[in-house]
């Protein structure tokens, strides 16, 4: 045993990964070798990254490639790469923790469903893929032997672990550059020890890796004594796979299935996209784009922060992950590939901000995603379309509706585009299903202006006083509970000629759709309620703007409105939640001078208490809380005593 020999334990959550890899029963052991060929494959974009700044790290070694081989007398499957390799250090750092957040994710699922069963959760394991450690799905033991890029040969690693709790690693020495894996399969993972077998799953999961796979070539070898023949593996090396870069093959010579695989490979999901776009662009930027949509939100969408999906492509040489500067926030849920022809290979997250080439780029693939948006759009209506094609835009709202929003106040270049796209609950449909268009074709004679209104939630918004007098005339509003709503709202004043207007802000004027009788009558409950007005103005100089007399209310006796321009009190309430900083809002009270209650104001001795209770009811029922809520119970109580 060589003296440098140290036993070190994994970090926690990969021994209880572990565990769970090696007692789960799993429905779909092969796609061990998808990830480490996919490993393989990044450790070999990793080298040509940093060969682009020295060179010397090619050593005599220029061709990229990853072999996979097997020796079925040891029970060995050895997946080799010549990709940067890994020192010590980096071996025990990467091979004994989690790296990536799709593991991390895996993880949280299972824990947060701890129902499930053995079974199930293999069936996780198998979706998702584990990394590395998908390798001890096949393998009792684990060994890699590795040498990172630029080191000297005897600074090579060899690290082994049983999947159990703890890892060794030692010194090793190793001419070659790279790394090899070396499985030690176990008992009933024997299948593996075949060129027949290794070759479909190859082509199954990793045929778009766009480095050349080799595998051993075999020939026919007569048996001896009268035993049948065998294949066997001979010294000459062939390439398995198509090894060339998915996105750089011809549309038609691609099929549905290889582009869902290679969106799962480049995504971590396990789901299928819910559609995806590759063209070739040319003109004064040349680029090729593979854009995808995914079906399922992330677990950490709502992170503006969060990284982009979209990596970047020079000429095929991988530059980055996470490329940015190629897709607005509001579209950082598309994944996919962006191969530029014009882009240095040196270029840094710093130069892509400031490329022209880049940003053309960007407005190009944007404009990409929101037709991808707009077909799905389109099939939802499509009578021919198949159901699971209909639903798909539905899907997409679902799960990025909120996110796309962010886009009206984001890119005013195509905020009607954008417009187009949105859907909302209203006061008709239960469902997010209304777009502007499908609201505008159902107005009512008369009615100029698109009615919505935001709150907390839809319940609060479906329930809230101010709807009143639309619900009596069948006027149709929206109703929004996306936090973003508001914010997004103020950028979209108009759809299609027709004014958007929240029927919380400034005085509600019905214009053509009141009729003369009840103009008149309005306002001659206004002229007889001023003196009461001019009251409650002064016992409520503090909280309200203002006190007037309005015809949106029809059951409820008060409810609070912001003037105009004015921001809403529950915009307000998010910003200071948030801590943020918020203006004070001084809403204006709205009074309906056919309420009893309102009715009963006049001559009361309790006017005082009555006014603040008509203020506090009001701010309850558009989802606020009153400032001092013990002082609204004991006004409420006395009277009810
Ligand atoms: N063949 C390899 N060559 C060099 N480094 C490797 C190799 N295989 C794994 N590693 C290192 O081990 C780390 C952990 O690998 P693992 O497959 O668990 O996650 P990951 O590859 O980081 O995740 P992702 O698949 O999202 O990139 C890698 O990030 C890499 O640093």
């Amino acid at each position: 045993m060589s003296q440098n020999k140290q036993t070190l334990s994994f970090q926690a959550e990969v021994a209880q990964l572990l565990h769970l890899v090696t007692h789960s029963l799993y429905s779909n052991k092969e796609i061990f070798l998808r990830e480490l060929v996919s490993n393989a494959s990044d450790a070999c974009d990793k080298l040509r990254f940093e060969a682009l700044a020295d060179n010397a790290l090619y050593e005599d070694q220029p061709n990229l490639e990853v072999r996979v081989s097997f020796d079925k007398q040891a029970r060995t499957l050895t997946i080799t790469d010549n990709g940067i390799g890994l020192s010590q250090q980096e071996a025990i750092a990467n091979l004994g923790t989690i790296a990536k957040s799709g593991t991390r994710e895996f993880m949280n699922r299972l824990s947060g469903d701890q129902r499930a069963n053995a079974a199930e959760q293999g069936q996780l394991i198998g979706q998702f893929g584990v990394g590395f450690y998908s390798g001890f799905i096949v393998a009792d033991s684990i060994t890699v032997e590795s040498r990172r890029a630029g080191l000297q040969p005897e600074e090579g690693v060899r690290w082994t672990s049983a999947g159990t709790g703890d890892f060794e690693v030692e010194a090793l020495t190793r001419p070659e550059r790279g790394t090899s894996v070396i499985l030690h399969l176990r008992e009933d993972a024997t299948e593996y020890l075949s060129t027949w077998k290794l070759k479909s799953i190859i082509a199954k999961y990793s045929d778009h890796i766009s480095l050349p796979i080799l595998m051993r070539k075999e020939e026919w070898k007569e048996g001896e004594d009268n035993k049948g023949g065998e294949m066997v593996p001979t010294s000459e090396w062939e390439t398995v796979n198509q090894a060339s870069a998915l996105w750089s093959r011809s549309k038609k010579d691609i099929t549905a299935e290889q582009y869902t695989e290679f969106y799962k490979q480049i995504s971590h999901d396990h789901e299928a996209p819910l559609a995806w776009s590759h063209n070739r662009v040319e003109g004064a930027t040349e680029y090729t784009q593979l854009l995808y949509i995914p079906a399922s939100a992330p677990f950490d969408l709502w992170n503006r922060e969060k990284k982009a999906g979209v990596k970047l492509y020079v000429k095929r040489v991988f530059i980055m992950d996470d490329a940015e500067a190629l897709m607005p926030v509001y579209l950082r849920f598309v994944k996919g590939v962006i191969d530029s022809a014009d882009l240095p290979l040196n270029v840094s997250r710093e130069l892509l901000q400031e490329s022209r080439d880049v940003r053309a780029i960007r407005e190009g693939s944007t404009k990409r995603v929101l037709s991808m948006l707009e077909e799905l759009a389109r099939l939802e209506k499509e009578d021919s379309a198949s159901a699971e094609d209909k639903a798909k835009y539905g899907k997409f709202w679902a799960e990025f509706g909120a996110v796309l929003k962010e886009g009206l106040g984001e890119d005013f270049a195509n905020r009607e585009r954008l417009a187009k796209l949105l859907r909302f609950a209203s006061t008709q449909s239960d469902a997010p299903t209304v777009s502007l268009a499908d609201y505008k074709a159902r107005m009512k004679d008369g009615q100029d202006a698109i009615y919505y209104i935001t709150a907390d939630t839809l319940a609060a918004a479906r329930n809230s006083p101010q709807l009143e007098v639309f619900r009596k005339k069948g006027i149709e509003v929206l109703l929004m509970a996306d936090r973003v709503d508001e914010w997004a709202l103020n950028y979209l004043t108009d759809f299609d000629g027709t004014p958007l207007q929240s029927v919380a802000k400034g005085a509600v004027d019905l214009g053509k759709l009141q009729d003369e009788a009840e103009k008149k009558a309005a306002e001659e409950a206004a002229e007889a309620f001023k003196p009461v007005l001019a009251r409650l103005k002064e016992a409520l100089k503090d909280r309200a703007e203002d006190v007037r007399v309005t015809t949106r209310l029809v059951d409820s006796p008060a409810c609070l409105v912001v003037e105009g321009g004015g921001m809403s009190l529950q915009l307000a309430r998010m910003l200071k939640q948030a801590g943020q900083k918020a203006p004070e809002v001084k809403p204006v009270l709205e009074v309906n001078p056919e309420h009893a209650l309102v009715r009963k104001l006049d001559g009361s001795v309790h006017f005082h208490d009555l006014a603040q209770i008509l203020f506090d009811q009001a701010l309850l029922a558009e989802g606020g809380l009153p400032e001092d809520p013990a002082a609204y119970v004991k006004r409420v109580n006395a009277l009810l005593a």
